[in-house]
């Protein structure tokens, strides 16, 4: 699913204005109808109290609409705030005022420097500004959004917080309305995936308010959210006649004695990923761990790799791995294969930058925020961060895995796609390593580079979120493990 710029919707909206056709005033009318379907699955008590805040603008539109729509729909105490603070209004705001008069719904406008009367409503419906911001809060509409920030009230959005970029640079200092819900319409804002959105948002919907698909889907963007479709489009079923030789041979180097459970971790999740057969090169003392957590694993000392390379299809290197930097140096010269490079090994080559000048085409790199920045350099926003592993990524031909709430994944043609999938009960030590080993396993498996980290990604979050979802308020990484196969399960049954 392609995510489009504000100007692209603008765009979309226009086109589907005149090829639908539809007037403007209804196709307002169909998203202010779509968000109050989602409104009242989120909030169906319909004694309610709700102030609806709108400004003058389409999303103060939307705002008057739903104020009609939810008193249409049993909901009947309704007040409306309209923030006068511009000159200007929009023709289909006009429209919808003087739909509002015919009701008894209760209108309050307040004028630059007008106080603002406690809120004492359980829900305040934000339809103050949206996709149409351009310049950061002040003044009046600043003054406001902390008014109703402070009140004890749910917030949900119209379409984005107002105050929230679309897309593009969140500033440090940017405020918005903190929403508890944001009911957005027809493809989710590129700034619902960055972290600074955190404060802004707690969950975000999407409706589809009907705007053209198919043209949507047309539109240049580097962005997309990965959804189930492409992941069962991506994975192969396993067929009759297969075996273990069918499925690859992935190597996990890593583990030091210290931190030999994350090599288990990454060996483990190799394993349940489904690759035919997994060797571990960890230093011995690591050995009877193994042999007793993963008995299916094979050791490989170090001192064979040299005869040994040939004989892996996928090699990842780097979970718990400590300052073994010539484990890596000897990855990075002899390996012919596709590559994972996590954690330590990440270090290892931000400190001795002659080797990131070694990282073979294709390899994948999976840093978190801080392992980025020890790479590349600082960055004070996900924006400016997400712009560099861009041009890393095309400049040394790699895949950057950049892992967060929402993972980035981005290629070297420039594309970055998102992964949806994980919740904050996965906010652990080891989950990392968990990642490489399936990233390897799906390499080992002869998926590309790029399908292998989309279905990492993906299926890592997926078997996370099978276990939040039984209720799990804390996923371990080593309860991932015997959860991908579930994950994967799932993809099975819906193929079949
Ligand atoms: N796309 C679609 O398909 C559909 C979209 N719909 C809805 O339309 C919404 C977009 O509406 P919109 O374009 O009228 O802009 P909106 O956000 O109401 O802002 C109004 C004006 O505010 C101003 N302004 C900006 N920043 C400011 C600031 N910091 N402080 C003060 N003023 C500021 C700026 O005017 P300016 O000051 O530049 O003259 C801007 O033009 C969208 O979010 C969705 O809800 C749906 O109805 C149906 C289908
Ligand atoms: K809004």
């Amino acid at each position: 699913m392609n995510i489009i710029t504000a100007a692209q919707t603008r765009d979309a909206d226009r086109h589907t204005i005149e090829t639908d056709p539809i007037a403007s005033i209804d196709l307002m009318e169909r998203a202010s109808g779509t968000f109050v379907t989602v409104f009242m699955q989120l909030y169906p008590d319909r004694n309610t109290s709700i102030l609806v805040c709108c400004g003058t603008g389409n999303n103060g539109g939307d705002g008057l609409a739903i104020a009609r729509l939810l008193q249409a729909h049993g909901y009947d105490e309704i007040a409306v705030w309209i923030a006068r603070f511009s000159d200007r209004e929009s023709d289909d705001f006009s429209a919808n005022l003087a739909r509002l008069h015919n009701t008894p719904i209760p209108i309050t406008e307040f004028f630059p420097g007008d106080e603002l009367p406690v809120i004492h409503q359980a829900v305040v419906i934000d339809a103050l500004l949206g996709s149409g911001l351009n310049k950061p809060l002040t003044g009046d509409w600043l003054r406001l959004v902390q008014h109703i920030n402070e009140a004890a009230s749910r917030r949900v959005a119209v379409d984005i917080p107002t105050g929230l970029p679309p897309d593009g640079i969140i500033p440090e200092a940017q405020y918005t309305v903190y929403t508890h819900d944001v009911i957005s319409f027809q493809r989710p804002k590129l700034s619902f995936f960055f972290p600074e959105s955190a404060k802004a948002i707690e969950r975000f919907h999407v409706v589809d308010i009907g705007l053209d698909e198919s043209f949507i889907e047309r539109l240049p963007s580097d962005f997309s959210l990965i959804t189930a479709a492409d992941i069962q489009r991506i994975y192969h079923k396993r067929k009759p006649f297969t075996h273990k030789g069918t499925y690859g041979h992935a190597l996990l180097i890593a583990g030091d004695s210290r931190t030999m459970g994350a090599a288990l971790l990454s060996c483990g999740a190799s394993l349940y990923s489904g690759a035919g057969l997994t060797s571990a090169c960890i230093p011995p003392e690591g050995l009877v761990a193994l042999n007793t957590s993963h008995p299916e694993v094979m050791y490989c000392p170090a001192a064979d790799l040299p005869e040994a390379w040939d004989k892996f299809d996928a090699v990842g290197i780097g979970p718990g791995l400590g300052q073994r930097e010539k484990l890596l140096a000897e990855c990075l010269t002899y390996v012919a294969k596709p590559l994972v490079i996590d954690a330590d090994a990440i270090n290892l080559l931000a400190r001795a930058s002659p080797l990131m000048g070694r990282l073979p085409g294709q390899c994948i790199l999976t840093p978190h925020m801080k392992e980025f920045d020890r790479l590349f350099g600082t960055h004070r926003t996900w924006w400016d961060r997400l712009c560099t592993a861009r041009e890393q990524a095309e400049a040394r031909h790699i895949i950057l895995v950049l892992k967060n709430r929402y993972t980035f994944i981005v290629t070297p043609d420039g594309k970055v796609y998102i992964n949806p999938t994980g919740n904050p009960a996965m906010a652990s030590g080891g989950t990392g390593d968990v990642l490489t080993g399936m990233l390897t396993s799906f390499l080992a498996q002869h998926y590309t580079p790029e399908e292998a980290a989309i279905l990492a990604c993906y299926l890592h979050g997926a078997a996370g979120d099978l276990l939040a979802n039984e209720g799990m308020a804390v996923v371990p990484a080593g309860r991932l493990l015997e959860n991908i196969p579930r994950a994967i399960g799932t993809l099975n049954q819906q193929n079949s």
